[in-house]
């Protein structure tokens, strides 16, 4: 544990700032707005993939002033590392009543898309009326499968980030800001 908190404490002052934290809340605003007009009068699911999709999707409900209801799933690919694995673990529970209802996915990045692809999957087959996927950052150079967000605030390079949910081996979730680990 403590050679890896000091490895986690390099990586963040090596770090380099990507986005402010007032360029994030701006375009949280923004892509309320459009989430609103498009699926406002809808009554959808909101559905929040845990863990990294926590800090996204809170700011965002705040921003959201409709009916709505929350649920969460919770599944890991990269199991705290900075690589994905070949297959996704579905962890805890998972969300019921979902059929004949609009589902709002929402993550906090789309790297390879094989998470967000294996969930919105599991919509469809639940029975959704309609399932559409809001992430903070698009990854779209590093993309290994068809998918693309239906919302998306920020496209960014093909770089390994932390903050605003997002982990660098499960530390550094709390940063303020989008930081790329330094290569
Ligand atoms: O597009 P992909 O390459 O599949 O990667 C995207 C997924 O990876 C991260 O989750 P992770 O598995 O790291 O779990 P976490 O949310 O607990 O950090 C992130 O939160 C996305 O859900
Ligand atoms: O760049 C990333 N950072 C953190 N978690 C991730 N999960 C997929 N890609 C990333």
């Amino acid at each position: 544990m403590k050679s890896l908190l000091e490895e986690v404490r390099r990586v963040e002052q090596e770090a380099e700032l990507l986005i402010r934290p007032e360029e994030l809340e701006a375009a949280l605003d923004l892509m309320a707005t459009e989430i609103s007009h498009r699926l406002g009068d809808t009554t959808p699911i909101i559905l929040c993939i845990m863990t990294g999709g926590l800090v996204t999707c809170g700011k965002l409900l705040t921003r959201l002033h409709f009916p709505l209801q929350l649920d969460y799933l919770h599944v890991s690919r990269y199991r705290n590392q900075t690589a994905g694995s070949d297959d996704i673990a579905w962890l805890g529970k998972r969300p019921e009543h979902l059929a004949g209802r609009h589902i709002l996915i929402v993550d906090d990045i789309l790297d390879e898309g094989y998470t967000m692809q294996a969930i919105v999957a599991f919509c469809r087959q639940a029975g959704a009326a309609s399932v559409s996927t809001s992430v903070l950052l698009d990854k779209a150079s590093a993309r290994k499968t068809a998918i693309t967000p239906d919302f998306c605030a920020f496209t960014i390079p093909d770089r390994y980030v932390f903050g605003y949910g997002m982990d660098y081996k499960s530390f550094l979730r709390n940063a303020a800001g989008i930081y790329a680990v330094s290569r």
